[in-house]
């Protein structure tokens, strides 16, 4: 076994709650001169936007002004823009409240401001805006940020649906207005933006779906918050997971790599068994024992593992077993590999199987592996209540088993059960939701914790490395779960090549 120990992941994305960031903002504020933060965070604005447009000079730009903050933060890009030669004009949702210090600003740089709904001088009125908005060349959604409770609001809505149509490019401001900062919950209609210049730190909802998907690419513009050592969310990054992947040294052999143990599959689903040992044998583990009622079908497909049909308890030593990728009813063996003294990861069938009074008396660590229908059945809730709020899901699941749980999905999350940082995969790719994708992650991330990665570890380098391997392996095609297993190997070349 190589025993890892991993210090300070230094180059890893990390998310920190409104909360903490709104802390920290306060704390910064105090030392500085009333507005730098803001004109910290507006200077970054405008020069993504500048970016973005290529000639500043006699562009069209549009900003969306909620009343908050957010919309200051619009005005005074908008007024940066405007002084370099863009045509800017502010539609303000709230124009009595609308920040005065960015309204002013910009109205001096030469912008013009007109309302939302009312007719407020020439191009007011709801028709004239929406067209305004579909002739800009650029958007910024000021809207609002990490003050927004709840959807968007109504007189919000077709602002977000005009610049939808626009073929203009959408920047949001902090957060696409109308996603919830903390969760990444979408709820009705939310801006869509082609990218994100967040302030600060990057907040959880720009890291998982659905938010995500409304963020386009994201920016973090350091307007020199100080913030704690644990974050709130943490995506490993290509360098993180080249430290933590288990690559043998001289003295090494095979038992010292870690043996895996593989329970899964049925006479009815072989399938699940020969998808589980592939991903087991590419994920670092010295050997790879299998045990059920598929060995012939394993062994036909890949001689090299030690088969055995005796049940876990008479296999031989282990370092980590895998149960329940196509196990069917089969509670027995859930039930004794549970019994084993080494960690255990649980998917598919064995989730069901799995008593949470059980899990949480073992002495070793579990990783429990469900996706979002798997994740519902054993909270009692709707599939869609688990997708829409993917980080309570999780951290849920694992107090509520004592266990580390690694909730699959467009965006893989993992929580330990301890609380800490919740780890989101950053290279999930909707290629990878194919059959038997599942019984690959499982098989890869479970002899991981045979070469001895922490449950942590192990299932959120299997979940980069798996992500990795299937946009590898699809390259833009359709691909089945043997090809993303095929396809490991190079995205282990590919992350130790950085
Ligand atoms: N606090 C700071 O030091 C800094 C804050 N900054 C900006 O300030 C923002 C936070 O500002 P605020 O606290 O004023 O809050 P916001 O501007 O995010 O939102 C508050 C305003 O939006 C309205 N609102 C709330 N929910 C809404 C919804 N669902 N639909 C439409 N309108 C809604 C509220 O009535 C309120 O007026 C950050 O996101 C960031 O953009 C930056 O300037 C950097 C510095
Ligand atoms: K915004």
């Amino acid at each position: 076994m190589l025993g890892r120990s991993y210090g300070k992941l230094d180059r890893m994305r990390s998310a920190y709650s409104v909360e903490t960031v709104r802390t920290a903002e306060r704390q910064l504020m105090a030392r500085l001169p009333e507005g730098a933060l803001m004109q910290r965070a507006a200077a970054g604005l405008a020069a993504a936007c500048a970016d973005l447009l290529g000639r500043v000079y006699g562009s069209r730009v549009v900003l969306l002004v909620g009343s908050g903050d957010n919309g200051g933060d619009a005005l005074y890009a908008g007024a940066r823009l405007a002084r370099r030669g863009a045509g800017v004009t502010a539609v303000l949702l709230a124009p009595e409240r609308a920040h005065a210090g960015g309204l002013a600003a910009l109205r001096r740089a030469g912008g013009r401001a007109v309302s939302a709904g009312g007719a407020e001088g020439a191009g007011g009125g709801a028709a004239g805006v929406e067209e305004l908005i579909e002739r800009a060349d650029l958007v910024v959604d000021g809207i609002v940020g990490i003050g927004g409770k709840g959807g968007l609001r109504p007189d919000a809505v077709p602002l977000a649906a005009a610049a939808e149509r626009s073929r203009a490019a959408v920047v949001a401001v902090d957060l696409p207005s109308g996603v919830d900062a903390g969760t990444g919950e979408v709820r009705g209609v939310a801006v869509r933006a082609d990218l994100t210049v967040t302030f600060g730190a990057h907040k959880p909802g720009l890291l998982i779906d659905p938010a995500r998907e409304y963020a386009g690419s994201v920016r973090l513009v350091d307007i020199g918050l100080e913030l704690p050592v644990e974050p709130e969310l943490e995506a490993l990054q290509h360098a993180d997971v080249a430290r933590l992947l288990p690559v043998p040294r001289a003295e090494s052999d095979k038992y010292r790599r870690g043996v895996v143990g593989i329970a899964a599959g049925s006479a009815r689903y072989p399938g699940a068994a020969v998808l589980a040992v592939a991903g087991a044998l590419r994920g670092g583990a010295g050997a790879v024992r299998y045990v059920g009622p598929a060995g012939d079908a394993v062994i036909t497909r890949f001689p090299e593992t030690l088969v055995s049909d005796q049940g876990p308890k008479h296999a031989g030593r282990v370092q980590a077993w895998v149960v329940g990728p196509g196990a069917g009813d089969d509670a027995a063996t859930v039930g004794e590999v549970l019994a084993a003294d080494v960690p255990v990861l649980v998917d598919a069938d064995g989730l069901r199987l799995a008593e949470a009074g059980v899990v949480r008396a073992r002495r070793a660590p579990t990783l429990m592996t469900p996706h979002a229908g798997e994740a519902a059945a054993l909270l009692g809730v709707d599939r869609a209540e688990v997708e829409g709020g993917r980080l309570a899901a999780v951290r849920e699941l694992a107090g509520r088993y004592g266990a580390t749980v690694l909730l699959k999905g467009s965006t893989t999350l993992i929580a330990d059960s301890g609380g800490g940082a919740v780890r989101v995969n950053p290279t999930g790719t909707a290629w990878l939701a194919t059959a038997g994708s599942g019984d690959v992650l499982s098989g890869l991330a479970g002899s991981l914790l045979a070469a001895g990665l922490s449950t942590v570890d192990a299932g959120s380098v299997g979940a980069y490395v798996h992500g990795l391997a299937g946009r590898l392996a699809a390259d833009g095609a359709p691909v089945g779960a043997h090809d993303v297993a095929e396809a490991v190997p190079e995205a282990w070349r590919n992350v130790l090549a950085e």
